[in-house]
């Protein structure tokens, strides 16, 4: 590493272009016109039917810390060769603008906005990087742990994850991720530290190994420990492993409190039922079984198709890599922006793909949930002047294949962004993790299980209004007259 920075922050943590994007801007004096982005993903991940968002407690620290440091300024204008009026404007500048975002732990769908960022264009453009960067990742790493945990349901689920995430920053942050998701412990002890989060742990073949003696290794373990996690699976589980730790338990009686055995290898279905007899047999009826290695929501559905008699499950490669999809996806794009008479004008990016174009305008979302059965009819973007709430029946219709529809009366419409930015100030204090792991699964209750289910869940609505939809099709006329207009010159 060229060298450890005093001053570094996370300002530079941006790709090149969004600099070069704000300096044409600085230097065309359109850099202060009041820009509206808004940050979402087009695809649930793994093929889920919902996605749990995470990742504002970040965004907010980095926001209200956004600044350019001596050091990146010295890069900048040093070793880039930014010229030095614009590295001069760079200077002092701050974020100013305003953010409306879901809440962390709020269940999210895909073309929604999970966050709004209100700020001079410049602003909002430097930091994209940083926030796809940050939602991406946690709400990927939230999604996969709710979607393990609806599998695990009543068991309890443990992040083992750190040893294999993409880094460090990627083990603190999806720890969080994890509990938020559902998840109810981590063995990460910083995560524990810095987020108030339950850390959990047993040990590992290595102890086994150190003392050549299984049995030694149990009893040099609960000297020190209470709480009592035996690994059983070093040698030979059924012939050495549980017998020894059905040993050690014996003998120290209330010394120690045996809380069980984890199987890390082998046949997991046949093992944990071999050793659950055991256990009960030797009078350890309370005894748990805890089991690891690879697991993820397929193989844990497996075992408890087998029988598998487990009591908790260690879950780390595959929650904390998001290994069947590493990226969730998100864009941020721009949806409206001032023009030189200082009106919002709408703003649309159009593609091919009917999927892909953007929704313009400043929108709300809400979610309308309906008052006989307490259930989610889906969500509604709303031009930002609508309410939803002041009409008596709203028709909902899927926006690309508009034919799909359905009125909805007797509802309740809530809405899902909260302003967490005021004029740079943030204005929002984060509930704890275990708060915003409630409201997940609060959240989830509103869903029918048809949207839950892992294997080809129902598509769960996220309608325009009339007037969002109208909106869009208007923007979308302009644009081809102006390519047409083009063309013909
Ligand atoms: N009864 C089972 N049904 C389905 N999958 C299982 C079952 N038991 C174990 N598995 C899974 O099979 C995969 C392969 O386990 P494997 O047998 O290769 O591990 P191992 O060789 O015993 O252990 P190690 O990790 O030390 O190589 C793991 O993901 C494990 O969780
Ligand atoms: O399997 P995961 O879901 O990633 O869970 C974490 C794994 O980490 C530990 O073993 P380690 O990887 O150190 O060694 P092992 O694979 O040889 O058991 C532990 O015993 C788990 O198997
Ligand atoms: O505590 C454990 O058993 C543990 C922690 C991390 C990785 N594997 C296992």
């Amino acid at each position: 590493m060229k060298s450890n920075y005093a001053d570094d922050s996370l300002t530079l943590h941006t790709d090149l272009y969004q600099i070069n994007m704000a300096e044409s801007y600085w230097a065309d004096g359109v850099h202060n016109r009041k820009a509206v982005f808004e940050l979402y993903f087009r695809k649930l991940p793994f093929g889920n039917g919902y996605a749990v968002f995470a990742g504002l407690e970040r965004i907010l620290q980095y926001l209200e810390k956004f600044h350019f440091s001596e050091s990146d300024i010295a890069f900048l204008s040093e070793e880039l060769n930014y010229k030095e009026d614009f590295i001069e404007y760079l200077r002092k500048l701050t974020f100013t603008g305003s953010v409306y975002s879901m809440k962390e732990g709020e269940i999210v769908f895909a073309n929604e906005p999970l966050l709004r960022i209100e700020a001079p264009l410049v602003e909002a453009q430097l930091v994209e990087t940083a926030l796809l960067n940050i939602v991406n990742y946690q709400t990927l790493i939230a999604t996969k742990a709710s979607r393990i945990k609806q599998i695990i349901k009543n068991e309890s689920a443990a992040e083992f994850g750190s040893r294999r995430a993409q880094e460090m920053d990627a083990a603190i942050w999806g720890s969080r991720a994890a509990i938020i998701g559902g998840f109810d412990s981590t063995s990460n002890v910083r995560a524990g530290k810095l987020f108030d989060i339950p850390v959990s742990g047993t040990h590992a073949h290595s102890m086994v190994q150190a003392y050549r003696n299984e049995y030694e290794a149990f009893h040099a373990y609960a000297k020190r420990h209470k709480d009592c996690v035996f690994l059983v699976d070093t040698y030979n589980t059924l012939k050495s492993g549980v017998p020894n730790a059905i040993r050690v338990a014996k003998e120290l009686g209330d010394k120690i409190n045996f809380v069980g055995i984890r199987l890390d290898s082998g046949d997991i279905a046949f093992l944990s039922k071999e050793a659950r007899r055991m256990l009960d047999e030797a009078g350890f009826q309370n005894a748990k079984i805890i089991v690891s290695n690879d697991l993820d929501e397929y193989t844990i559905l497996n075992l408890k198709a087998q029988g598998a008699k487990v009591d908790s499950f260690g879950i780390g490669t595959k929650l904390i890599t998001a290994y069947d999809q590493p990226a969730l996806g998100a864009v941020y794009k721009l949806v409206s922006i001032e023009n030189e008479s200082g009106e919002m004008k709408d703003t649309i990016k159009i593609t091919a793909n009917a999927e892909k174009v953007s929704t313009p305008g400043l929108k709300e979302v809400y979610r309308i949930v309906n008052r006989e059965n307490g259930k989610a009819e889906g969500d509604y973007i709303v031009m930002a002047d609508e309410n939803p709430q002041d009409e008596e029946r709203i028709k909902m219709f899927h926006p690309v294949h508009t034919f799909i529809s359905k009125f909805v009366t007797n509802f309740e419409a809530r809405q899902l962004h909260t302003q967490v930015v005021d004029g740079g100030k943030v204005v929002y204090k984060s509930p704890s993790v275990q708060e915003m792991k409630q409201y997940a699964a609060d959240n989830l209750e509103l869903l029918w299980d048809e949207y839950k289910r892992s294997l080809n869940p129902e598509e769960y609505p996220v309608d325009l209004s009339k007037k969002c939809w109208d909106n869009k099709m208007r923007n979308i006329e302009e644009v081809r007259n102006m390519v047409h207009d083009i063309e013909n010159q």
